[in-house]
């Protein structure tokens, strides 16, 4: 039976529901089609487990770190993942299903792929309830892409056939290996790592580089030093070159060459993570001329870049999220799924009559572009200490030749961080254009400091003058005193 709605979102991820349901509020119909689970990798594989598995290892931390707290001793592990099912609800979606519901999105359950302009041929999974057989959607405006990605797996020899842990497995194990090697020093290697320490593996985590190489380079070293003194054996600098697994589910043996020599690791579990890639393979791209082994581009309107046009010069074809291979988190994908919805809501209307855009040249900072993509992204990465940060780096600030001076403090010197706790450490930097007295970007790295980064946030989209930011008078004892100090540090 051949549906048609104003507007399709292909991918029910945290982004793609972010899309129809903002398209939906003006009055547009909208159906969102899922292959798994309402609420994407974010719900069920990603974010929320790992947080979940990541926060008694962070409380028994504080806890230790307090005088007069008694040690909690080690974690429950089986209360831990217990915890995670529930917060994941066990695989069970019902719950995003309703929101759905209740925005008056449909919800079409299959794998959704485009076999022309705005037409999505969606196909349940054989024998499920949805099973009906393979059927079309019209979209009357828009088709809005929000596959999300996939991880990747180096071509290391032996690696494939060893049935390694993927993020998904690792975010959802039921039990906790006796020990662990993790390929890939990024954030899901370092919170994975952190996450199974505290949990009661032997870890063992091999880096080709620093580890979080696209943050500061004190936040990778003030992370590599917290997992050496939590137990995990840090290898950086060094490779993977072979894996071997002689045994289905039996202990994986690793090949780690650095540049010192050649050891092998053994361990009863191998966790892979190196990456992900756009989910453009199986979307039906090719469809509608564009490539399907590739990000899919978009312009800050997230309108997918060399779609074709319909009338009016009007794109009918828009990404956000991971696929579109901008900024691959939740929150920045998110914040894209509003746009695309908010430009769809406008440019087609719930009369489909639609109306204008501001013109190009002056859309960013308006709802209508994903602007805080380029300059203004931010991230926490929930390791101990959190390493939270918005716009670039300093090294990225310079190659993009703007003028910055860092300011750095020490946050144990903050008399918040003293009656937090005597162990309390960290630093903070933050990045001054020294031409136009701003902040461009700012680093946060202790306990968490994520809790820390949205002041830092407001700053860097507000351009906020350093002349007025000494006006906003952090509280006493807090941790975030530190912007006081940034001031003084600058010289106001
Ligand atoms: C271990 C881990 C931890 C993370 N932690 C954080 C964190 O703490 N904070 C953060 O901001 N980000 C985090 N991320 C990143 C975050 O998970 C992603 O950025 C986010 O999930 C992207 O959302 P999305 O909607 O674009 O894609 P996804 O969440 O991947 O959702 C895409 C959806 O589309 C569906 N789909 C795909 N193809 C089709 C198709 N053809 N037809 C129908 N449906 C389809 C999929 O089934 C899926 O439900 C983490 C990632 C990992 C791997
Ligand atoms: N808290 C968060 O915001 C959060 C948490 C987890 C994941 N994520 C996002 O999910 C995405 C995936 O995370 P990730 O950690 O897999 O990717 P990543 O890009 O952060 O890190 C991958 C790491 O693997 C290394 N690598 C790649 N190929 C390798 C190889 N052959 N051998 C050894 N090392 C290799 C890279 O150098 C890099 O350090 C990222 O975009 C990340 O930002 C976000």
């Amino acid at each position: 039976m051949d549906q048609t709605y104003d507007v399709i979102v292909i991918g029910a991820g945290p982004v793609g529901e972010n899309a129809a349901g903002r398209a939906s509020a003006t009055g547009l119909s909208v159906a969102v089609v899922e292959a798994e689970l309402v609420g994407g990798e974010c719900s069920y594989w990603a974010c929320i487990p790992s947080k979940t598995l990541l926060r008694p290892g962070a409380v028994r931390a504080a806890a230790r770190a307090t005088p007069g707290v008694a040690d909690p001793g080690p974690l429950d592990a089986a209360a831990v993942l217990a915890w995670r099912d529930r917060m994941t609800g066990e695989g069970d979606d019902s719950g995003q299903e309703k929101w759905l519901e209740s925005v008056g999105v449909a919800l079409v359950r299959g794998h959704g792929r485009l076999v022309g302009e705005r037409k999505v041929e969606v196909t349940p999974e054989p024998g499920s309830v949805d099973d009906g057989g393979t059927h079309l959607l019209h979209a009357r405006c828009a088709v809005i892409v929000a596959t999300g990605s996939a991880p990747v797996l180096p071509p290391v020899p032996g690696l494939a056939a060893a049935n390694p842990w993927t993020s998904r497995e690792a975010t959802a194990a039921e039990q906790v290996p006796e020990s662990l090697v993790i390929l890939g020093g990024g954030v899901v290697g370092c919170e994975m790592a952190t996450a199974y320490a505290d949990l009661g593996s032997r870890v063992t985590l091999v880096a080709r580089s620093g580890l979080l190489s696209g943050a500061e380079r004190f936040a990778g070293d003030a992370v590599t030093d917290a997992l050496r003194e939590a137990g995990v054996d840090v290898r950086l600098g060094a490779e993977v070159t072979e894996v071997s697994r002689p045994e289905v589910g039996g202990p994986v043996t690793v090949t780690v060459e650095d540049g010192r020599g050649t050891e092998q690791v053994t361990a009863a579990e191998l966790l892979v993570a190196t990456g992900r890639r756009p989910r453009t393979g199986d979307a039906g791209l090719d469809t509608v001329g564009l490539a399907t082994d590739a990000p899919l581009t978009t312009d800050d309107s997230m309108a997918v870049e060399g779609a074709s046009r319909a009338a009016g010069g009007r794109p009918w074809l828009f990404a956000c999220g991971d696929v579109t291979g901008r900024v691959a988190m939740t929150h920045q994908g998110k914040y894209e799924g509003r746009v695309a919805g908010d430009v769809v809501a406008t440019l087609y209307g719930p009369d489909n009559g639609g109306s204008e855009l501001p013109p190009p040249g002056s859309r960013a900072w308006t709802r209508y572009a994903a602007t805080a993509d380029h300059g203004a992204q931010t991230q926490v990465v929930f390791t101990r200490p959190q390493v939270a940060s918005v716009g670039p780096t300093e090294a990225e600030a310079r190659d993009a030749g703007l003028p910055v001076r860092a300011v750095a403090y020490d946050l144990s010197a903050v008399a918040g961080a003293g009656v937090t706790s005597p162990e309390y450490g960290g630093r903070a930097q933050v990045l001054v254009d020294t031409e136009r007295e701003v902040i461009v970007g700012a680093t946060f790295v202790g306990p968490d400091a994520g809790e820390m980064l949205h002041a830092a946030t407001i700053a860097v989209v507000g351009e906020v003058p350093l002349g007025r930011l000494w006006h906003a008078v952090p509280a006493f004892p807090t941790v975030s005193e530190v912007w006081l100090r940034f001031g003084e540090e600058y010289g106001l």
